[in-house]
């Protein structure tokens, strides 16, 4: 695996505020990595440091062989970095604005490219003023894949974003993977860093909680799976169900309500298996099944002791 960019012990205070106390981490070709954390945690002053736009108290940043204090031409032209909605010109149309962006770089991508890229192509001809802000914000996405950089950073693409116009944006987020390029994400949303991100960074309080694939992250927290069921039957079959799960060994513990039972195990396939024979066997009637998959958020508590807020 080829590392791209490599970030150590970054440090930044404003006055007296500790942003960034100590963040390090360093992220592959073609995938995409997110930061996530909470308001304030330090995500923006981070991804500002790496862009080169805020100068580190401490730390190291490295793209490959290059730095900042080197190269800073040749990283400048290795990343696109989207730009705040207020860097766009609001009276000029979409493809204006690409067009202008274009004339910035030596070899852009086509502006009729980057359009259809983030499904612009329609609004191609209408003033950014009158675009919606998921339009907006797609087209500041086009604006840092303009210059066709190797890696990209999307600060907070979908904050404000109504569901679907958030879906969008992760339409574009996996189309840029798939183009091979790699990148990196800020994001408060634990479903959106769950679904994109090949690994995702946690930070609080300007340090690192933890990193890892959201599923290994996942599964270190927990091994269990919880499965609920209701019968139809009532209270007497889920009782009966409850005292034949309890002897099975890939149920941890189980815990009933009336005709509602709730179990957790660390093999779904072989408990549901067991308890559908059984239920097969007595006659009763299943109301309803679920298997709840454990969260980032259950991850985030778990490390932090805190709870999620978005
Ligand atoms: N230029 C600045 N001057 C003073 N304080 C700043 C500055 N930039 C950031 N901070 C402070 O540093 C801390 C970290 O801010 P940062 O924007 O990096 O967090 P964040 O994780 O991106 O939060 P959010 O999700 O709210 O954008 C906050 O307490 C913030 O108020």
């Amino acid at each position: 695996m080829m590392t791209v960019l490599e970030v150590r012990n970054l440090q930044k205070s404003f006055g007296t505020i500790h942003a960034v106390k100590d963040i390090s981490f360093s992220v592959h070709a073609g995938e995409v990595f997110t930061i996530i954390g909470p308001n304030g945690a330090g995500k923006t002053t981070t991804l500002e440091m790496i862009e080169g736009l805020v100068t580190p108290d401490k730390g190291e940043i490295h793209f490959g062989e290059l730095n900042w204090n080197q190269h800073a031409g040749t990283i400048k032209k290795m990343i696109g970095v989207q730009p705040q909605s207020s860097a766009m010109f609001d009276l000029l149309t979409p493809e204006e604005n690409l067009n202008l962006f274009a004339t910035f770089y030596n070899n852009p991508r086509s502006t009729e490219e980057i359009l259809n890229l983030v499904n612009l192509t329609d609004h191609r001809k209408n003033q950014v003023k009158k675009l919606s802000g998921g339009q907006r914000q797609r087209l500041a996405i086009g604006l840092a894949m303009i210059s066709d950089p190797e890696i990209i950073f999307l600060d907070e693409p979908t904050t404000g974003l109504d569901p679907q116009a958030r879906r969008n944006i992760w339409d574009i987020i996996l189309e840029l993977k798939k183009l091979g390029k790699t990148t990196i994400l800020t994001t408060h949303y634990m479903e959106e860093a769950e679904k994109l991100s090949d690994r995702l960074c946690i930070v609080d309080q300007g340090l690192v909680v933890t990193l890892d694939s959201p599923s290994a992250l996942i599964e270190r927290v927990t091994s269990e799976r919880e499965v609920r069921l209701s019968f139809l039957d009532g209270e007497s079959a889920a009782l009966d169900a409850q005292n034949f799960a309890q002897n099975l060994d890939s149920i941890t513990r189980t815990e009933r309500e009336e005709s509602a039972l709730t179990l957790w195990t660390i093999k779904p396939e072989d408990s549901l298996y067991d308890l559908f024979k059984f239920t097969k066997d007595k006659e009763y009637q299943i109301e309803q099944v679920s298997v709840h998959e454990m969260s980032l958020e259950d991850v985030f508590i778990s490390f932090t002791g805190k709870e999620w807020r978005d």
